[in-house]
């Protein structure tokens, strides 16, 4: 008889009905089955066996992932372990006990002694999963098409970009993508975690950092993809440690939102937050509140607070989305054991160890990184900043992928919180990028795509290969698939498509060859997701628009340092004014103890004139100082409007 698993599974994925028809067969029968077996149990329909064939294959990894956890004996403790951060970490498991899985799990984890504390059977440090978001009925009905084919059986995603030619007649531009996993708009929230976050829970309980992101345009899924994950991982958690050795652990959670550079507290009314490195290299949020939770009511709560106080700005796009990163992060706390004979008087126990960490980051909108030409100056540099964290994240999560020795997480404040996450054979990320199907955000889902496709293109060269030794999204890629395709016939979206009609519309891949040329020469990493482009315009457009695009791109990238330096100095500006004022208030005070002095019989006034004196002189240099700063700060941001100004009016 199918497990709970398996039903749930089914009713998840709209299969309700099929539930009778499996009822009789072992969970390991049902995962066998093949495409040609599902008419025998009455799944006839195109759409309910491609939901059937989903729900088998994300099963099917999900148990694969989690059904072979190895379990390591503390003595043997291997010496290539890394310790993140010295003073945290251990190794978990206990010797000879294998744990319970998740309760969507019902194997054993097997028992490799001395194996590594993360091996090869654990997640692969970077997952790339992109999930298609259903077009909504009022998109229907205000003449929206559904514009992107998720072809399930080679994880491509196509977007079918409809363009007009300079004769005006129109055509289909196809664009494919290949990840790690491509959810179409049918997949259920529990499937999702299944193929994301689920398989990284054991990790946390052998010293992993991980890390999950929502990425993608406002409005294309990202909270409602995220939201639910620290719940569902919470469960699973308390699962584990409900076992004997997990006892002594304990989950802790904070939540902060970075808004421009700035850093809030999300359970603790938003109080600003300074983010400080300490003499062991370890990025510190000072004084972020952190709770203790027992049951995931308590988790479902600190959301609900959370997501409360997360604040949210108007821009030129959209007036009530959010433009701001949200982190919540789980850490689990293993209590120091008591020392024989106690702590002496004045002595403070140990802080309990971080033995795991995990953080869902639902990322501001990403097309928020292209606001930085027109809104007021405040929007313009929050777009800044959004765009540099972004850009940085990439650049992060590359490095993890490459095991590059250098990781630039000081690229931003967002990196440079998420360190730990990026550091270390135990860091894992999975970045789901959430897409619209929408024909009218075609092109933010495509910068999406591009986005995420960059994130894994380093693994992508050494291992993700198709067969024939390109990769979607290469130029030799869409070669090999139009040879394939034979003469006269232009490539599909994948190696295998699925009978998807559109596949069989004629396709130029040469606009898309010139379309990747131009994507290359504009430079598409100095935009996470770059600005709008005129709709219906040329490639390769004629010499007057080539050079006002010439002088706007070379005023962009003068705007693009502007900004670094702005974010920068803004940060300076402030922390000097706040010095500064802590110096007048000690001037002040032998300002205070001065007048008390002179103001005594017998004083001696030329001691006072002196020392005022010199106090005067004190507080006009720093004055002075403070000035000189303002001036050169007040200059950048004239120089940053006026940039700003003449860019957009390029562009428009
Ligand atoms: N997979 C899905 N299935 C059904 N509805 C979805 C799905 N993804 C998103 N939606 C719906 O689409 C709308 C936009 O989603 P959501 O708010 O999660 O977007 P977002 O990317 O977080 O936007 P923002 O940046 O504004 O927060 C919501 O009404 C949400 O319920």
């Amino acid at each position: 008889m199918v497990s709970s698993v398996v039903v749930r599974g089914l009713e998840d994925a709209g299969l309700k009905k099929f539930i009778p028809a499996f009822s009789g067969m072992a969970d390991s029968s049902f995962m066998a089955m093949m495409m040609s077996d599902y008419n025998a149990h009455g799944v006839v329909e195109l759409e309910d066996k491609q939901k059937l064939f989903r729900l088998i294959k994300s099963l099917s990894a999900a148990s694969k992932a989690l059904g072979d956890a190895p379990s390591h004996p503390v003595a043997e403790r291997p010496s290539t372990l890394i310790d993140l951060d010295e003073n945290d970490g251990d190794l978990l498991a206990d010797a000879g006990v294998a744990f319970q899985l998740s309760p969507l799990s019902n194997q054993k984890a097997a028992v490799v002694p001395g194996a590594p504390a993360i091996n090869q059977d654990d997640p692969p440090k970077i997952r790339v999963v992109v999930r298609k978001r259903p077009i909504s009925k009022k998109e229907r009905e205000r003449g929206d098409d559904d514009v992107v084919d998720v072809l399930a059986k080679s994880n491509t995603v196509v977007v079918n970009e409809e363009k007009v030619k300079v004769d005006l007649t129109k055509y289909v531009e196809r664009h494919a993508f290949k990840f790690d996993e491509a959810l179409d708009e049918n997949i259920s929230n529990e499937s999702v975690y299944q193929m994301t976050v689920g398989p990284l829970v054991r990790t946390l309980f052998r010293n992993g950092r991980a890390s999950c992101f929502a990425y993608g345009q406002t409005g294309s899924g990202k909270t409602y993809t995220m939201s639910p994950l620290p719940i569902r991982a919470s469960a699973d958690i308390f699962t584990y440690m409900t076992q004997q050795q997990y006892r002594d652990i304990s989950l802790c959670v904070s939540c902060f939102e970075i808004y421009g550079n700035k850093v809030f507290d999300l359970l603790n009314q938003r109080k600003k937050l300074n983010i400080l490195e300490d003499g062991k290299r370890k990025v510190v949020v000072v004084g972020l509140k952190e709770f203790t939770v027992d049951d995931v009511d308590g988790v479902k709560a600190l959301i609900e607070e959370s997501s409360k106080q997360r604040s949210t700005g108007s821009t030129a796009a959209n007036s009530d989305s959010s433009r701001s990163h949200s982190i919540m992060q789980f850490a689990l706390k293993r209590a120091v054991p008591v020392v024989p004979g106690g702590y002496r008087r004045g002595e403070e126990p140990p802080e309990p160890k971080v033995v795991g960490k995990i953080s869902f980051i639902d990322l501001a909108g990403s097309e928020r990184g292209a606001d930085t030409f027109d809104n007021n100056r405040q929007t313009r540099l929050e777009g800044a900043e959004i765009n540099k964290s972004l850009l940085a994240l990439k650049e992060c999560i590359r490095a993890l992928d490459s095991d590059a020795r250098h990781v630039p997480f000081r690229g931003s404040k967002l990196t440079a919180v998420l360190r730990d996450s990026f550091v270390g054979d135990q860091a894992r990320t999975v970045m789901i990028a959430n897409i619209s199907p929408c024909s009218t955000s075609v092109e933010h889902t495509l910068n999406t795509l591009r986005y995420a496709d960059r994130v894994k293109e380093l693994r992508k060269d050494k291992a993700d290969r198709t067969p024939g030794g390109v990769t979607p999204g290469d130029e030799a890629y869409y070669a090999a698939v139009a040879r394939a395709a034979g003469p006269g016939q232009g490539p599909g979206p994948g190696p295998g498509p699925e009978p998807v009609e559109r596949d069989k519309d004629r396709f130029d891949h040469r606009d898309r060859d010139r379309d990747r040329d131009r994507e290359r020469d504009r430079g598409p990493d100095r935009y996470a997701s770059p600005p709008r482009q005129q709709p219906g315009r040329m490639i390769g457009a004629t010499s007057a628009g080539g050079d006002a695009d010439g002088s706007a791109e070379a005023l962009a990238e003068r705007h693009d340092e502007l900004m670094d330096s702005i974010l920068l100095e803004e940060e300076n500006l402030v922390a000097f004014h706040r010095a500064k004022l802590e110096e007048d208030m000690e001037t002040m005070r032998q300002e205070m103890a001065l007048l008390q002095e002179v103001d005594k019989p017998g004083s001696e006034i030329d001691h006072y004139v002196e020392q005022m004196t010199a106090l005067l002189n004190i507080k006009r240099q720093g004055i002075q100082e403070l000035q000189a700063k303002l001036d050169t700060f007040k200059a950048k941001l004239r120089e940053e409007e006026a940039l700003s100004r003449t860019v957009h009016k390029i562009r428009a």
